[in-house]
Protein backbone atom coordinates (compact mmCIF):
# COMPACT_ATOMS: atom_id res chain seq x y z
CA UNK A 1 0.00 0.00 0.00
CA UNK A 2 0.93 3.45 -0.75
CA UNK A 3 0.10 6.76 1.32
CA UNK A 4 0.47 9.89 0.50
CA UNK A 5 -0.23 12.69 3.42
CA UNK A 6 -1.20 16.36 2.43
CA UNK A 7 -0.49 18.04 5.54
CA UNK A 8 1.20 21.71 6.83
CA UNK A 9 2.75 19.81 9.12
CA UNK A 10 5.07 17.20 8.35
CA UNK A 11 7.32 17.16 11.57
CA UNK A 12 4.62 15.33 12.98
CA UNK A 13 4.58 12.19 11.27
CA UNK A 14 7.48 10.79 11.92
CA UNK A 15 7.52 9.90 15.57
CA UNK A 16 4.43 7.52 15.06
CA UNK A 17 5.03 6.03 11.46
CA UNK A 18 8.96 5.41 12.65
CA UNK A 19 8.19 3.61 15.57
CA UNK A 20 7.03 0.16 16.78
CA UNK A 21 5.00 -2.27 14.34
CA UNK A 22 4.72 0.63 11.87
CA UNK A 23 8.00 0.73 11.28
CA UNK A 24 8.73 -2.68 11.08
CA UNK A 25 5.73 -2.55 8.19
CA UNK A 26 7.54 -0.69 6.37
CA UNK A 27 10.69 -2.11 6.84
CA UNK A 28 9.06 -4.64 5.03
CA UNK A 29 7.59 -3.14 2.14
CA UNK A 30 3.70 -3.38 3.72
CA UNK A 31 3.60 0.12 2.95
CA UNK A 32 5.12 3.15 2.41
CA UNK A 33 4.34 6.82 2.36
CA UNK A 34 4.90 9.83 1.24
CA UNK A 35 4.75 13.37 2.77
CA UNK A 36 3.88 16.20 0.93
CA UNK A 37 3.76 19.87 2.21
CA UNK A 38 0.80 21.44 -0.01
CA UNK A 39 2.15 25.32 0.75
CA UNK A 40 5.24 23.90 -1.91
CA UNK A 41 2.22 23.80 -4.38
CA UNK A 42 1.22 27.76 -3.57
CA UNK A 43 1.33 30.08 -6.67
CA UNK A 44 1.62 33.33 -4.72
CA UNK A 45 5.31 34.72 -3.58
CA UNK A 46 4.22 34.85 0.44
CA UNK A 47 3.28 30.18 0.10
CA UNK A 48 -0.14 31.81 1.63
CA UNK A 49 -2.58 28.79 2.18
CA UNK A 50 -5.56 30.05 3.93
CA UNK A 51 -7.65 33.21 3.51
CA UNK A 52 -10.82 35.18 5.63
CA UNK A 53 -14.00 33.44 4.73
CA UNK A 54 -16.35 34.73 2.27
CA UNK A 55 -19.49 36.71 4.14
CA UNK A 56 -17.34 37.59 6.96
CA UNK A 57 -16.47 35.38 10.45
CA UNK A 58 -13.73 33.80 12.41
CA UNK A 59 -11.11 31.94 11.61
CA UNK A 60 -8.82 31.22 8.23
CA UNK A 61 -10.12 28.71 5.42
CA UNK A 62 -7.80 26.52 3.38
CA UNK A 63 -7.72 27.73 0.08
CA UNK A 64 -8.44 25.33 -2.50
CA UNK A 65 -5.91 25.92 -5.70
CA UNK A 66 -2.77 24.61 -3.43
CA UNK A 67 -4.56 21.59 -2.41
CA UNK A 68 -5.98 20.52 -5.99
CA UNK A 69 -2.61 20.64 -7.23
CA UNK A 70 -1.40 18.47 -4.64
CA UNK A 71 -3.79 16.24 -4.82
CA UNK A 72 -3.73 16.36 -8.78
CA UNK A 73 -0.10 16.19 -8.65
CA UNK A 74 -0.28 12.64 -6.99
CA UNK A 75 -3.10 11.38 -9.54
CA UNK A 76 -1.42 12.79 -12.66
CA UNK A 77 1.43 10.06 -11.97
CA UNK A 78 -1.08 7.36 -10.89
CA UNK A 79 -3.48 4.57 -13.45
CA UNK A 80 -5.72 3.99 -10.70
CA UNK A 81 -7.59 6.91 -8.60
CA UNK A 82 -6.97 6.73 -5.09
CA UNK A 83 -9.20 6.91 -2.10
CA UNK A 84 -9.05 10.52 -1.32
CA UNK A 85 -9.63 10.87 2.61
CA UNK A 86 -10.54 14.20 3.63
CA UNK A 87 -10.18 14.46 7.69
CA UNK A 88 -12.93 15.84 9.07
CA UNK A 89 -14.95 16.49 12.22
CA UNK A 90 -18.30 16.49 9.71
CA UNK A 91 -17.17 13.19 7.78
CA UNK A 92 -18.54 9.59 8.11
CA UNK A 93 -17.65 8.03 11.72
CA UNK A 94 -14.58 6.10 11.36
CA UNK A 95 -14.58 2.54 12.69
CA UNK A 96 -13.11 -0.99 12.57
CA UNK A 97 -15.40 -1.99 9.46
CA UNK A 98 -13.63 1.42 7.57
CA UNK A 99 -10.52 0.46 8.84
CA UNK A 100 -10.81 -3.23 6.99
CA UNK A 101 -12.07 -1.80 3.67
CA UNK A 102 -9.61 0.68 3.74
CA UNK A 103 -6.85 -1.89 4.40
CA UNK A 104 -7.16 -3.48 1.27
CA UNK A 105 -6.73 -0.14 -1.08
CA UNK A 106 -3.44 -0.20 -3.03
CA UNK A 107 -3.40 3.91 -2.92
CA UNK A 108 -4.38 6.38 -0.40
CA UNK A 109 -4.23 10.07 0.13
CA UNK A 110 -5.24 11.58 3.56
CA UNK A 111 -5.79 15.50 3.15
CA UNK A 112 -5.08 17.33 6.73
CA UNK A 113 -6.86 20.46 7.45
CA UNK A 114 -5.83 23.04 10.13
CA UNK A 115 -7.64 26.26 10.90
CA UNK A 116 -11.00 26.98 10.06
CA UNK A 117 -11.83 24.51 7.89
CA UNK A 118 -12.03 23.93 4.02
CA UNK A 119 -13.04 25.89 0.83
CA UNK A 120 -16.13 23.70 0.29
CA UNK A 121 -15.16 22.69 -2.95
CA UNK A 122 -12.43 20.99 -2.08
CA UNK A 123 -15.03 18.73 -0.69
CA UNK A 124 -17.12 18.86 -3.85
CA UNK A 125 -14.76 18.17 -6.27
CA UNK A 126 -11.95 16.11 -4.94
CA UNK A 127 -12.17 13.64 -1.79
CA UNK A 128 -13.95 10.42 -2.06
CA UNK A 129 -14.00 10.02 2.39
CA UNK A 130 -14.84 12.78 4.40
CA UNK A 131 -14.02 11.03 7.69
CA UNK A 132 -14.49 12.10 11.39
CA UNK A 133 -12.29 10.22 13.76
CA UNK A 134 -14.94 11.17 16.80
CA UNK A 135 -17.16 13.53 17.86
CA UNK A 136 -14.61 15.90 19.08
CA UNK A 137 -12.82 19.01 17.35
CA UNK A 138 -8.92 18.46 16.89
CA UNK A 139 -6.59 21.60 15.81
CA UNK A 140 -6.04 19.73 12.06
CA UNK A 141 -6.36 16.44 11.10
CA UNK A 142 -2.49 15.15 11.59
CA UNK A 143 -3.16 13.02 14.64
CA UNK A 144 -6.79 11.60 13.10
CA UNK A 145 -4.45 10.79 10.15
CA UNK A 146 -1.99 8.76 12.08
CA UNK A 147 -4.83 7.00 13.81
CA UNK A 148 -6.44 6.11 10.73
CA UNK A 149 -2.72 5.12 9.30
CA UNK A 150 -2.15 2.73 12.49
CA UNK A 151 -5.19 1.38 12.38
CA UNK A 152 -5.52 0.33 8.51
CA UNK A 153 -1.53 -0.71 8.50
CA UNK A 154 -2.01 -3.24 11.04
CA UNK A 155 -4.61 -5.14 9.03
CA UNK A 156 -2.53 -5.67 6.00
CA UNK A 157 -1.89 -9.08 5.86
CA UNK A 158 1.49 -10.20 7.22
CA UNK A 159 2.47 -6.70 9.50
CA UNK A 160 1.21 -8.35 12.87
CA UNK A 161 3.19 -11.34 13.89
CA UNK A 162 0.12 -13.86 14.42
CA UNK A 163 -2.80 -13.12 12.18
CA UNK A 164 -5.21 -13.96 15.25
CA UNK A 165 -4.40 -11.25 16.65
CA UNK A 166 -6.12 -8.69 14.55
CA UNK A 167 -9.12 -11.27 13.85
CA UNK A 168 -9.72 -11.73 17.78
CA UNK A 169 -9.45 -7.66 18.08
CA UNK A 170 -12.25 -6.05 19.71
CA UNK A 171 -15.02 -4.46 16.74
CA UNK A 172 -13.60 -7.54 14.09
CA UNK A 173 -15.93 -9.83 15.52
CA UNK A 174 -18.38 -7.39 16.32
CA UNK A 175 -17.90 -7.64 20.02
CA UNK A 176 -15.54 -6.52 22.47
CA UNK A 177 -12.68 -8.82 22.98
CA UNK A 178 -12.51 -10.86 26.34
CA UNK A 179 -10.27 -9.92 29.23
CA UNK A 180 -6.67 -11.12 29.11
CA UNK A 181 -4.05 -11.90 31.53
CA UNK A 182 -0.65 -13.54 32.31
CA UNK A 183 1.82 -14.52 34.53
CA UNK A 184 1.74 -14.85 38.02
CA UNK A 185 -1.23 -16.46 38.62
CA UNK A 186 -1.86 -14.71 41.85
CA UNK A 187 -0.59 -11.45 41.81
CA UNK A 188 -1.70 -9.47 45.07
CA UNK A 189 -4.62 -11.88 46.23
CA UNK A 190 -5.94 -11.60 42.62
CA UNK A 191 -6.59 -14.54 40.64
CA UNK A 192 -6.56 -15.50 37.02
CA UNK A 193 -9.63 -17.51 36.57
CA UNK A 194 -9.27 -21.26 37.04
CA UNK A 195 -10.26 -21.80 33.48
CA UNK A 196 -7.71 -20.38 31.48
CA UNK A 197 -4.51 -22.86 34.03
CA UNK A 198 -7.42 -25.60 32.85
CA UNK A 199 -5.69 -26.93 29.70
CA UNK A 200 -9.21 -27.15 28.36
CA UNK A 201 -9.18 -25.28 24.91
CA UNK A 202 -13.06 -26.10 24.12
CA UNK A 203 -13.44 -24.71 28.01
CA UNK A 204 -10.83 -21.87 27.40
CA UNK A 205 -12.66 -20.85 23.97
CA UNK A 206 -16.34 -21.09 25.37
CA UNK A 207 -15.19 -18.66 28.35
CA UNK A 208 -13.57 -15.83 26.08
CA UNK A 209 -16.68 -16.30 23.93
CA UNK A 210 -19.11 -15.81 27.09
CA UNK A 211 -16.69 -12.58 28.15
CA UNK A 212 -16.94 -11.47 25.07
CA UNK A 213 -20.46 -11.27 24.59
CA UNK A 214 -20.76 -10.00 28.16
CA UNK A 215 -18.50 -6.99 27.89
CA UNK A 216 -20.22 -5.93 24.79
CA UNK A 217 -23.39 -6.54 26.31
CA UNK A 218 -22.67 -4.22 29.37
CA UNK A 219 -20.40 -1.31 28.19
CA UNK A 220 -21.32 -1.36 24.30
CA UNK A 221 -24.61 -2.67 24.00
CA UNK A 222 -25.66 -0.74 20.80
CA UNK A 223 -23.19 -3.33 19.10
CA UNK A 224 -25.63 -5.74 19.56
CA UNK A 225 -28.29 -4.27 17.70
CA UNK A 226 -28.19 -5.73 15.03
CA UNK A 227 -26.49 -8.65 15.90
CA UNK A 228 -28.61 -12.64 15.57
CA UNK A 229 -27.48 -15.02 18.93
CA UNK A 230 -27.35 -18.09 19.04
CA UNK A 231 -29.14 -20.11 21.35
CA UNK A 232 -26.30 -20.21 23.79
CA UNK A 233 -25.74 -16.46 23.94
CA UNK A 234 -29.53 -16.15 23.96
CA UNK A 235 -29.35 -17.67 27.17
CA UNK A 236 -26.45 -16.38 28.53
CA UNK A 237 -28.14 -12.98 28.26
CA UNK A 238 -30.99 -13.99 29.91
CA UNK A 239 -29.04 -15.08 32.71
CA UNK A 240 -27.56 -11.72 32.65
CA UNK A 241 -30.82 -10.05 32.25
CA UNK A 242 -32.41 -11.89 35.49
CA UNK A 243 -29.41 -11.36 37.43
CA UNK A 244 -29.55 -7.45 37.18
CA UNK A 245 -33.60 -7.88 37.38
CA UNK A 246 -32.83 -9.38 40.77
CA UNK A 247 -29.86 -6.92 41.80
CA UNK A 248 -32.59 -3.86 41.26
CA UNK A 249 -35.37 -5.60 43.02
CA UNK A 250 -32.89 -6.79 46.08
C1 LIG B 1 -10.35 23.20 14.06
S1 LIG B 1 -10.79 21.93 12.93
C2 LIG B 1 -12.04 22.73 11.97
C3 LIG B 1 -13.41 22.46 12.51
C4 LIG B 1 -14.51 23.11 11.67
N1 LIG B 1 -14.54 24.53 11.89
C5 LIG B 1 -15.86 22.52 12.02
O1 LIG B 1 -16.51 23.03 12.92
O2 LIG B 1 -16.25 21.50 11.42
C6 LIG B 1 -9.41 21.92 11.86
C7 LIG B 1 -9.16 20.60 11.14
O3 LIG B 1 -8.87 19.58 12.07
C8 LIG B 1 -9.28 18.34 11.54
N2 LIG B 1 -10.21 17.72 12.50
C9 LIG B 1 -10.71 18.31 13.61
N3 LIG B 1 -11.50 17.47 14.28
C10 LIG B 1 -11.49 16.30 13.61
C11 LIG B 1 -12.13 15.05 13.80
N4 LIG B 1 -12.94 14.82 14.81
N5 LIG B 1 -11.89 14.08 12.89
C12 LIG B 1 -11.09 14.29 11.83
N6 LIG B 1 -10.46 15.46 11.60
C13 LIG B 1 -10.65 16.45 12.47
C14 LIG B 1 -9.93 18.58 10.20
O4 LIG B 1 -8.95 18.32 9.20
C15 LIG B 1 -10.28 20.07 10.30
O5 LIG B 1 -10.35 20.69 9.06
Amino acid sequence: MHIDILTLFPEMFPGVLESSILKRAKERGAFDYNLINFRDFTEDKHHKVDDYPYGGGAGLVLKPQPVFDAVESIIEKTEKQPRVILLCPQGERYNQAKAEELSKEDHLVFICGHYEGYDERIREALVTDEISIGDFVLTGGELGAMVMMDSIVRLIPGVLGNEDSAVQDSFSTGLLEHPHYTRPANFRGMQVPDVLLSGNHAAIDEWRHKESLHRTYSRRPDLLTNRSFSPQEEQWIEEWEKKIQKDEES
